[in-house]
């Protein structure tokens, strides 16, 4: 359990808030490449990607302002099983809205996907991406769970987040990094995503929850709990969880913390 409660910013704009985002991805890549050089960080799709191209595409407003993509080995929080070049691909997303973007002088992320022979077997897709985990993150024996430096995640208008949906059994798998789902209750319905365990055991997440869409969810999840996915994830993480909303998403939602970092 998180000792202290999650950070929960709201911003005017989606344009104030991703300069504030920039301002927390720096902090965490200073902390990241302080402490083995190097950026682990794991990406959600949906509208999170065009909200990160925002903050991370701007020019650098001093040295220390820079993205150090060189040093940046970007995973994938959820994939949907289907092609890298697939519309409903969360790779093609990213790619589509930041990666293809970045200026070549801003040196390349190295970028994980999942492996596309696998698309026909979940089990196989998630366990070939676990490999991927334990290769990266040292021998699985070794390490309980693999320590992203950052977490940056959505939340869905049901309260999921990567592919982890609410009332889902996944959500009670301890042992696994990643895990297959074929019945999504958002299509496409198969997909891999990571566990509970490992998302929360991120040194940093950010959630991201922006527009009026989202403000149902949002009081629920702050003002109930219920088990909800993104819920669970604040009670587990705490402190290390912040999230970046704007008026919008949390309309209502009893005592949003106004301001910058
Ligand atoms: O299906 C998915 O949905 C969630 C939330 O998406 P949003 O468009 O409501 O922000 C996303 O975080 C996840 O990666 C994706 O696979």
């Amino acid at each position: 359990m998180g000792s202290r409660p999650p950070n929960l910013f709201v911003f005017s704009t989606v344009d104030i808030l991703a300069t504030n985002l920039r301002t927390y991805i720096v902090q965490c890549q200073t902390m990241a490449l302080n402490r083995h050089d190097v950026f682990k960080v794991a990406i959600s799709g949906g509208s999170l990607p065009k909200t990160l191209a925002k903050a991370l595409l701007a020019p650098p407003t001093s040295p220390e302002d820079t993205i150090r993509f060189d040093k940046w080995e970007v995973f994938f929080a959820d994939e949907r099983a289907v092609p890298l070049d697939h519309e409903d691909s969360n790779y093609r997303l990213l790619k589509d809205e930041l990666l293809d973007k970045i200026p070549t002088d801003a040196g390349k992320p190295t970028v994980y996907p999942i492996d596309v022979n696998f698309l026909d077997d979940a089990q196989e897709l998630a366990d070939q991406y676990e490999k991927l985990l334990v290769q990266s993150f040292a021998a699985r024996d070794s390490v309980k769970l693999p320590l992203f430096d950052l977490l940056l995640l959505g939340c869905g208008p049901d309260g999921h987040t990567c592919s982890l949906f609410p009332g889902h059994p996944l959500l009670r798998e301890t042992s696994g990094w990643v895990l297959p789902i074929e019945d999504s209750p958002k299509p496409p319905p198969t997909r891999i995503t990571l566990s509970l365990p490992v998302v929360t055991a991120g040194l940093r997440i950010a959630f991201v929850a922006t527009g009026g869409g989202k403000k149902d969810i949002m009081k629920k999840i702050f003002e109930e709990g219920n088990g909800l996915p993104c819920a669970l994830v604040n009670e587990m993480a705490g402190d290390r969880c912040t999230w970046f909303t704007d008026s919008p998403a949390v309309e209502g939602v009893a005592f949003p913390r106004r301001g910058s970092l």
